[in-house]
């Protein structure tokens, strides 16, 4: 059998890194990790708590500090899916090429948008228009995913299932090619 890397999601808010992070580890009988939930643990807050106390320099800080600490106990073994904004340190790009096979989930802001419409708990997209703030960050964030990510896997209108399954079957082609030319 191959032994797959740690595989690392990255991608925008409502992507889709949590649910099929979730996904693709039970297919690969690898522990899973949440860095937002690794967050809120270390804390004993959840995240908009967080921003409120500490600004969005306190959460980047404790972002890099849990980034960090996975990616060096448990290489080779597990899942995780990041907080869209990962990819915006230097020194977060450097540990997510370094230690992990990673997968860029692609959504379109349209589709961003209405996945993350239902929901509450993210800071960023409390104030102002969602859409427009999106966009933004998408325009900025967009070419960062791109590169580190060593697969891209389109998510719009797809299942969360199909997706897994999509990024599963990218991740087999793509280890198989790796011990085919090395
Ligand atoms: N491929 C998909 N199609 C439709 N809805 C999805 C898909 N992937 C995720 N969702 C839904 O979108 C919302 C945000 O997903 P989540 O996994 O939290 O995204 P992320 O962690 O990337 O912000 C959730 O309600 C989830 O059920
Ligand atoms: O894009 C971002 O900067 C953020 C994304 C969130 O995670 P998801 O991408 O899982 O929603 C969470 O880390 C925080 O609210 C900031
Ligand atoms: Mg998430």
């Amino acid at each position: 059998m191959i032994k797959a890397p740690n595989i690392i999601l990255v991608g925008p808010m409502g992507a889709g890194k949590t649910t099929i992070g979730r996904l693709i580890s039970q297919s690969m009988g690898k522990e899973f990790y949440d860095l937002d939930k690794v967050i809120e643990d270390n804390a004993g807050a959840d995240i908009p708590w967080i921003f409120e106390r500490e600004g969005e320099e306190g959460f980047r800080r404790r972002e890099t500090q849990a980034l960090a600490s996975i990616a060096e106990s448990d290489a080779g073994d597990c899942v995780l899916a990041t907080g869209g904004g990962i990819v915006m340190r230097e020194e977060n790009r450097d540990i997510l090429r370094e230690n992990a096979l990673v997968v860029y989930l692609y959504a379109s802001v349209a589709q961003q948008l209405y996945r993350t419409s239902k929901s509450t708990h993210r800071p960023l997209l409390q104030t102002g228009d969602p859409k427009a703030i999106l966009k933004k960050l998408f325009e900025v964030r967009d070419p960062l995913y791109r590169e580190v990510a060593t697969l891209v896997i389109e998510t719009d209108a797809r299942h969360p299932r199909s997706v897994a399954n999509k990024v599963l079957d990218a991740i087999r082609r793509h280890l198989k090619m790796e011990i085919t030319v090395s």
